[in-house]
Order: C-alpha cells, then sequence, then structure tokens
C-alpha cells in the first residue's frame, strides 16, 4: 500500500487548473478546504481528478427520417465509499466541463450526508423541448445503451435532474434490462412508483431544501411563518419548496424560471402557480402577478432567495444586491466563489448545495434499499428518515463551520472530503 501522496503530474488539457466554468468552481471548492483536512490533506489529489469520464456519441432517428447525433456524458467523480450515484441531465448547455463538477459535487454531498456512495453525474446536450416524445425516447434509450457499460445498480446508480423525470428513469431501465436480459430495478433511482420507485422521492429534495432552511432558520433568529421567499426555478426542487414554505405560512413573493419573472409582495398563490406550471410548462402568463425583469429578480425583498434552477446564477454582479437574509441552494452550483465571498461579508448565510439539496439523493438511497430488499417502506417512515439524515447532517455541519469560523459551505467539504479520503486512506491508492 502506498504510504505517500501520489505525485501531481501534469493534467491532461480538460482539467487545466485555470479552467473557469463549473469544474473551476469545484477546484476552487477545494484549494479552500485542503488547509483544514490535516494529514488527509495528502490524498487530495484524488479529489481533482474524476475517476472515469465517458464520452457518447447519441444517433437517433428523428420522426422526418433524419438522422441527428447528440453528445452524452457519463462521469464518476468518485467511488471510494461505494457506487457512483447522481442525476442525469438534458440541456443544450450541457458541456464536459459542467458534468465534471456536477459529479464531483455529488461525491461531496453523498458524504455529507453519509449515504454509501461515490459521486457521478450525466447528461445530453440536447434541448428536450424540442424532441417528440417518440425522440425522446429514442435518444433516453441509446444514450442507456452507450453509456451501459459504466452503469449498474453496484457499479453507478443515475437518477433524475434537469429535464430528466420518472418517465424517462423508466425508460432508462427497461434499456439496461433489456440489455442484460433480467429486470434491474436498481439501476436507477427516481422511477415510477409503480417500477420499483420510491414514496416521497419526487418531493425529497424540495423537502430536505425546506428542513435545512427551518433549521438554519432558528439558528438566525428568522420566523419561517412570516418569512417572504423568492424561487429561481419551478420544476421538481423549487416548485415543491415553494410548495413546503408556503404551507408553513411564508410569502412566496417572487419566482422566476426560464419563460420569465413574476412578483407579488402579498404573495403569490402557491398551489395554483404549480397547476399553471404544469399546464403551461412556465410561470409566464401566470394572472394575478406582476411580470418584472429577470435582472430585477436577484433585487427584490425577501428573508430567503432559493437558487433552484442552474450553474452560477448568483454571481459578483448581482451579489451585492441580494436582500435577503438567507440563501438556500436547491440547484447545484448556483453560486460563484466570488459572490460566495460577497454574501458573507454582508453577512448573507448561505446553506450550500452539498448539504442543502441532498435529500434526493438521501430518498434515492432508500430507494435503491428497497429496491434490493423488495420490501417497500409508506411515505411517512421514508419522510422521517429524511428528515431525521437533514437535520443530523446540517447540525453536523454547523458545529463544524462554528469551530473552525468558516462557511458552511468549506464546513460541509471539510465534513465530505474528511470521509472520502479517509475511505480512500483505508483501501490504499488503488480503489
Ligand atoms: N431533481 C432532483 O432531485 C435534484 C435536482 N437538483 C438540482 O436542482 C436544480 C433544478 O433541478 P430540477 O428542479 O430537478 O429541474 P427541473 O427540470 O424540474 O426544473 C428546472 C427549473 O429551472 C428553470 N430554468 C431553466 N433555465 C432557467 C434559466 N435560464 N433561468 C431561470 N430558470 C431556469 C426551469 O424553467 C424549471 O423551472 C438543478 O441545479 C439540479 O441539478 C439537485 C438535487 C436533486
Ligand atoms: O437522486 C440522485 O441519485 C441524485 C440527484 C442529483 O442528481 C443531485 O443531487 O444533484
Amino acid at each position: 500500500m502506498a504510504t505517500t501522496a501520489p505525485t501531481a503530474h501534469a493534467l491532461p488539457s480538460y482539467l487545466n487548473p485555470d479552467h473557469v466554468g463549473p469544474w473551476g468552481i469545484f477546484l476552487q471548492q477545494v484549494d479552500r478546504v485542503e488547509p483544514y483536512l490535516g494529514n488527509l490533506a495528502r490524498w487530495v489529489e484524488t479529489l481533482k481528478r474524476p475517476k472515469r469520464i465517458l464520452v457518447v456519441d447519441v444517433p437517433i432517428h428523428l420522426d422526418d427520417g433524419t438522422v441527428r447525433h447528440f453528445e452524452g456524458y457519463r462521469v464518476q467523480h468518485n467511488t471510494s465509499r461505494g457506487p457512483g450515484k447522481g442525476g442525469v441531465r438534458f440541456h443544450q448547455d450541457v458541456t464536459l466541463s459542467e458534468v465534471m463538477a456536477l459529479s464531483a459535487w455529488m461525491s461531496i454531498k453523498n458524504a455529507a450526508v453519509n449515504v454509501p456512495y461515490g459521486g457521478a453525474k450525466g447528461g445530453i446536450r440536447v434541448d428536450p423541448k424540442t424532441l417528440s416524445r417518440g425522440e425522446l425516447e429514442r435518444m433516453t434509450r441509446r444514450y442507456t445503451s452507450e453509456i451501459g457499460i459504466i452503469i449498474g445498480p453496484n457499479k453507478d446508480i443515475p437518477a433524475p435532474d434537469v429535464n430528466t423525470n420518472e418517465q424517462i428513469m423508466a425508460w432508462m431501465m427497461d434499456t439496461y434490462s433489456m440489455n442484460q436480459g433480467s429486470t434491474a430495478t436498481g439501476v436507477v433511482t427516481g422511477k415510477p412508483v409503480d417500477l420499483g420507485g420510491s414514496l416521497g422521492r419526487r418531493e425529497a429534495t424540495g423537502r430536505g431544501v425546506y428542513t435545512v432552511g427551518v433549521e438554519a432558520a432558528k439558528h438566525i433568529g428568522l420566523d419561517i411563518s412570516t418569512a417572504r421567499v423568492a424561487v429561481q426555478g419551478f420544476g421538481n426542487v423549487g416548485g415543491v419548496a415553494g410548495k413546503l414554505f408556503a404551507e408553513a405560512g411564508a410569502r412566496v413573493v417572487a419566482v422566476q424560471d426560464h419563460g420569465g419573472t413574476i412578483y407579488r409582495e402579498a404573495g403569490l398563490d402557491v398551489p395554483s402557480l404549480l397547476k399553471h406550471v404544469q399546464a403551461t410548462g412556465s410561470v409566464g402568463g401566470f394572472d394575478g402577478a406582476e411580470v418584472i425583469s429577470n435582472d430585477k429578480f436577484w433585487e427584490v425583498p425577501c428573508d430567503i432567495l432559493i437558487p433552484a434552477a442552474l450553474e452560477q446564477q448568483i454571481t459578483a454582479a448581482n451579489a451585492g444586491r441580494i436582500q435577503a437574509r438567507m440563501v438556500i441552494e436547491g440547484a447545484n452550483g448556483p453560486t460563484t466563489p466570488e459572490a460566495d465571498d460577497i454574501l458573507h461579508e454582508r453577512n448573507i448565510l448561505v446553506l450550500p448545495d452539498v448539504i442543502a439539496n441532498a435529500g434526493g439523493v438521501t430518498v434515492s438511497y432508500f430507494e435503491w434499499v428497497q429496491d434490493f430488499s423488495s420490501f417497500f417502506w409508506d411515505e411517512d417512515e421514508i419522510n422521517a428518515r429524511l428528515v431525521r439524515i437533514m437535520k443530523e447532517a446540517f447540525s453536523a455541519v454547523w458545529l463544524v463551520a462554528q469551530d473552525n469560523k468558516v462557511s458552511l459551505r468549506t464546513a460541509t467539504f471539510i465534513v465530505a472530503c474528511k470521509r472520502i479520503l479517509h475511505t480512500r486512506e483505508l483501501r490504499g491508492l488503488y480503489p
């Protein structure tokens, strides 16, 4: 077994440390945590390189008979603690750098809530809204076959992310099972309940966002029942989080999605807004709200801001204008390191993605366990276990932040990186 740190050789070009974008941001976050890792810092190089990157060509027949090629990715960042785990994103702006960063954030997140997984993520560069249902199914199935060489219930388990849902997971599970010759429900999570999915998974990420929000609010003396909330992204994560805050009495005053931004000082009617989004695909055109510019969203008076859309939304350009007392990162990577510093200086508490949105993967873990045992739990049990894990993980991170006088992001990275690098050390150099 190796007793000294592996030498840092020249990095492959896609790992260029000057790299900007999501992967560059992840590298900066690792640099910030390194001084707190003690002896384990000698293994930190392992976090700066994904374990495995697969880039796949995904050709399909469009409905008009022509052939179109899409570029797909599956990246396994680290598997020291268990199989890779993380979602699949269909979006026109997906890049390898983004998928690498998202896979790395999964390693951190899974370790932060102590589920027995490494980190992985996948994606296809495509605007799925331009595809028919048949085209979407063919693309999903071809992508699944292409990444089939590295995924599996004990190897790497995909799940939903932006623009993917239970139906996509059903097609992925079916394709993988057809190729294997037997049904393998445990190959993906976030499936329909009738196909081995878990009760509570659809709401889990938003429920986790809400749970840590309530815990943090106690620390800063914020009363949720009178709080004003602004949400960017009203899909799986933002929609559920907004609903739970509204049910607790909070006023959801502003919502932004890809179709625009709406505002109502007295609070939006969240159940009606959710129905509107389900019917039309966007918050745009919702009655009973003022339309404001997308840029103005960042300065609406509110107590809690929940970015729940994409990366790099809170930047040096808008962080100085944010009026919230607390930012809860439903999205992955919504805040750049420069913006993090600005928010910190302005005493705005940031609950980082790697803990705040971990509710989804926590219930994905429950789903995977239920699939293996073919024994399914009721929703109350799932929600109770989820809330307990989120509260315990948040409270541990809060203490580390206080003890080391660091942000909650750095504290979460300290907890998670120590867990990952400890297993790396126990296993030796090769896993
Ligand atoms: N679905 C899950 O279980 C988890 C998702 N996340 C993260 O949460 C974020 C949202 O994911 P989901 O809710 O699952 O996706 P979704 O596809 O259900 O919703 C995405 C939302 O973002 C909005 N959006 C897209 N582009 C936008 C833009 N340029 N400006 C403003 N809004 C925009 C969409 O209109 C939509 O409301 C992503 O960062 C994802 O990685 C994190 C943990 C788990
Ligand atoms: O449920 C999962 O396995 C992963 C969800 C995800 O992609 C995420 O937490 O960002």
